[in-house]
């Protein structure tokens, strides 16, 4: 075995496109690790001490997947290699020689704790964590365009954090103790051999870094043909399959038996359940003991409750149990358990994304950057064959967001799931495209970088503030096109318009991110769902009226939020179709992620919503965010029947609605002047003569920010 293999860690964790049920013997493991320190975090935060094991559920599940519970596992799942005592380590790292290029490296869990900073200049950044007070949101969360109506204020949605760094350990010289990679962004059982590669031909390097990178991918197609043909295999063998029969069989005996409860356990009444509660909750192990139970019965509710109980007394108290146990609030844990009934979304949101980097294209070339950072002692990868800018970052001996490539602007510390809103959106050289919720910049510079410095990109935050972390990104990145401005987003297109392609970045709830930020947990209410969800319909209107449907090139518009619930996702996107009959929801070009929900809790939307797309941490692990992309047409005169009144009518006996009535046009001409003045400049910079001003700038209404 060579030297980097003995200090390598244990291969990474694959999590599949699956969502894998959560089974007794996997939360019997957690219990393993349990110790009386844990005890005093129940309602706390216990997910400090599972951090540190950077465990995913990685069990194979053995049953059919139930109704109202987890979704069936298609193929075993490798599981993490066992934890290597600190002797051991030690022992094996002196047959190996001196731990070259490993100096220095952050202490277990230190590294991923740091990533989790890291992110403070991407989408957790934009998480609503203002007051209420801040929203201007007056009356219902209505279905008309009374939503648009009120006056704009100046929000305070977020603070201006500055950009954390992965930072070197400070005990300098020792060895890294840091037993497990982070897992790969929606790895595949591919991940693992090519973990095994590392350890024979060495780190990943300029030259072998493309080759790995196609042989990741080719692993990952022969992977993803394997699932489709176990799924199909799976829908044959029906639902009560003898497979799963059997296992299930097994695993009652082993729990003790059908129909009976385990071991003495006892599902608490309701009554019992509020006098536990007034006496602070029970214990860490009865609780872990109480969910594996519940999941167990639920996962077959008719074979194994206790005689009397209903699925719905099992729900109960398994939420209220993940409640206590991950540091939810009752509301969030039962609002999030309806979308990810199961533990695998909560158990994810303990574990840090991967610290991923974009590379700056403005300014260099990712082999070039990755050779750059692997001479600095950074261990890195791509991030997968859906995008070709991306590196993932296992192991630095440097600070990530210090190294000289970084001051240079060769690449921004970016969440790999914020690519895919600019991917979606692909915006072309030489457009007009405005990013309405802009700060930091993450977006905005990537999108630059594709635009090539050319055309412009607006980029507006209604947090002035936060603008100046976006000024300072765009700057460090080299965009040349971007111009910086401070709008609350429900005033566009009255104040600009006229854009081949939008970008609406949503401000949302964050629970997407709770792995960044798990002050989303507890500090989340009803009622914040339902401003958000009324904001983020607000912009997505004038996001829309800001698109020109006569773009020769574009004429389209990105929603996207780092949250995963269906008010600030599907019920946005479907409001904005029924107000706006001239947009439809078109591909979002994305090569993977789960179809948005077409129906939902007895809501149902239009059957288009499945174009859009959903990224689960548990999932793919990378941040939760939804994405969906629309095409803007030109606004007609549409029918719409008298008895409704609404603009949402396509035919029948009706009255004419003048759909452009309200419409606010871009005024080409004011903003001649200053793309004339960009023009020039950019000229000048080249060296050359710019040609002659036309006329003079004049003073527009427009309180545009240069951002240089
Ligand atoms: C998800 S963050 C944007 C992240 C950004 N797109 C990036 O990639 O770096 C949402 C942003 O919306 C801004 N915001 C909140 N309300 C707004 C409004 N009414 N109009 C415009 N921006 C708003 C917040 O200040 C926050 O910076």
């Amino acid at each position: 075995m060579g030297r980097r293999a003995k200090n390598k860690q244990a291969p990474p964790v694959p999590i599949q496109d699956t969502t894998p049920r959560p089974s007794a013997k996997k939360l019997g493991k957690r219990k393993a690790d349990a110790d009386a320190d844990v005890k005093e975090s129940i309602g706390k935060r216990p997910a400090k001490k599972l951090r540190e094991n950077h465990e995913l559920p990685t069990k194979p599940a053995v049953g059919k997947a139930r109704a109202g519970l987890a979704e069936k596992v298609t193929k075993p799942a490798n599981k993490p290699k066992p934890k290597r005592r600190k002797d051991e380590e030690d022992e094996e790292d002196a047959e190996a020689g001196s731990s070259e290029g490993w100096e220095g490296v952050p202490e277990d869990g230190d590294l991923k704790a740091k990533a989790k900073s890291l992110f403070h200049d991407s989408d957790n950044e934009g998480v609503f964590v203002g007051d209420l007070e801040d929203l201007d949101v007056d009356g219902e969360d209505g279905e008309d365009d009374d939503l648009l109506r009120g006056p704009a204020q100046e929000l305070d949605l977020g603070s201006d954090d500055e950009e954390l760094e992965i930072a070197p350990s400070k005990s300098k010289g020792k060895k890294s103790k840091q037993h497990e990679r982070p897992a790969k962004i929606i790895p595949t059982a591919s991940d693992e051999s090519s973990d095994d590669e590392d350890d024979e031909d060495g780190p990943t390097t300029m030259a072998n870094m493309e080759a790995r990178s196609r042989a990741l991918d080719a692993q990952a197609a022969r992977e993803a043909e394997l699932d489709i043909e176990e799924m199909q295999n799976a829908a044959q063998a029906g639902e009560d399959d003898d497979e799963f029969a059997d296992a299930d069989e097994e695993e009652d005996e082993e729990m003790g038996g059908e129909g009976e409860d385990v071991e003495g356990f006892h599902l608490p009444t309701a009554e019992e359940r509020e006098d536990e509660k007034k006496s602070g909750g029970p214990d860490v192990h009865t609780v872990q003991r109480r969910m594996r139970e519940c999941v167990r019965v639920l996962s077959n509710h008719k074979k194994r409750a206790a005689p009397g109980r209903s699925r719905t007394e099992y729900v109960q108290q398994l939420i209220s149990d993940i409640a206590s146990y991950y540091g939810y609030n009752d509301f969030l844990a039962e609002k999030l358990f309806q979308m990810f009934p199961a533990i695998e979304f909560f158990e994810a949101n303990e574990v840090p994304r991967p610290v991923t980097i974009r590379t700056n294209t403005l300014r260099t070339r990712r082999r070039d950057l990755a050779q750059a950072l692997v001479n600095r002692g950074v261990n890195l990868e791509p991030i997968g064959k859906w995008t070709n800018i991306g590196l993932q970052v296992f192991e630095s001996s440097v600070p990530i967001g210090a190294t000289p490539e970084y001051l240079a602007g060769h690449y921004m510390l970016q969440a790999a799931s914020s690519f895919l809103p600019v991917i979606a959106l692909s915006p072309q050289p030489g457009e007009r495209v405005l990013d309405m919720a802009s700060a930091p910049g993450g977006k905005t510079t990537h999108m630059a970088a594709l635009m090539e410095n050319t055309g412009v990109v607006f980029a507006n935050d209604a947090n002035k503030a936060r603008t100046k972390s976006l000024t300072a990104n765009i700057h460090r990145l080299g965009c040349k096109n971007v111009v910086v401005c401070s709008y609350d987003g429900r005033e566009f297109p009255k104040v600009m318009g006229g854009f081949d392609r939008v970008l609406l970045d949503a401000p949302c709830s964050g629970t997407g991110v709770i792995s960044k930020d798990a002050s989303v947990k507890t500090n989340k209410s009803d009622r914040d769902f339902a401003l958000l969800s009324h904001l983020q319909k607000q912009l997505i209107l004038c996001a829309i009226d800001s698109v020109t449907p006569d773009s020769k090139t574009g004429g389209y518009l990105v929603y996207s939020t780092c949250s995963v619930t269906v008010d600030e996702n599907e019920a946005v996107v479907d409001y904005a179709l029924r107000k706006r009959p001239n947009v439809k929801l078109v591909d979002t070009g994305l090569e993977f992620g789960r179809p948005g929900y077409t129906s939902f809790r007895g809501k149902n939307f239009n059957e288009k919503v499945s174009l859009t797309r959903r990224f689960y941490p548990h999932v793919h692990n990378m941040d939760g965010f939804f994405v969906a992309k629309f095409k803007v047409d030109k606004r007609q005169k549409v029918k719409a029947r008298p008895d409704e009144g609404g603009a949402d009518v396509k035919g029948g006996d009706a009255m004419d609605v003048d759909m452009d009535a309200e419409e606010t046009r871009f005024d080409s001409d004011e903003d001649k002047p200053y793309l004339e003045e960009a023009k020039r400049k950019r000229i000048k910079a080249k060296g050359l003569r710019p040609p002659p001003r036309s006329k003079p700038a004049e003073p527009t209404p427009i309180a545009v920010k240069a951002a240089a």
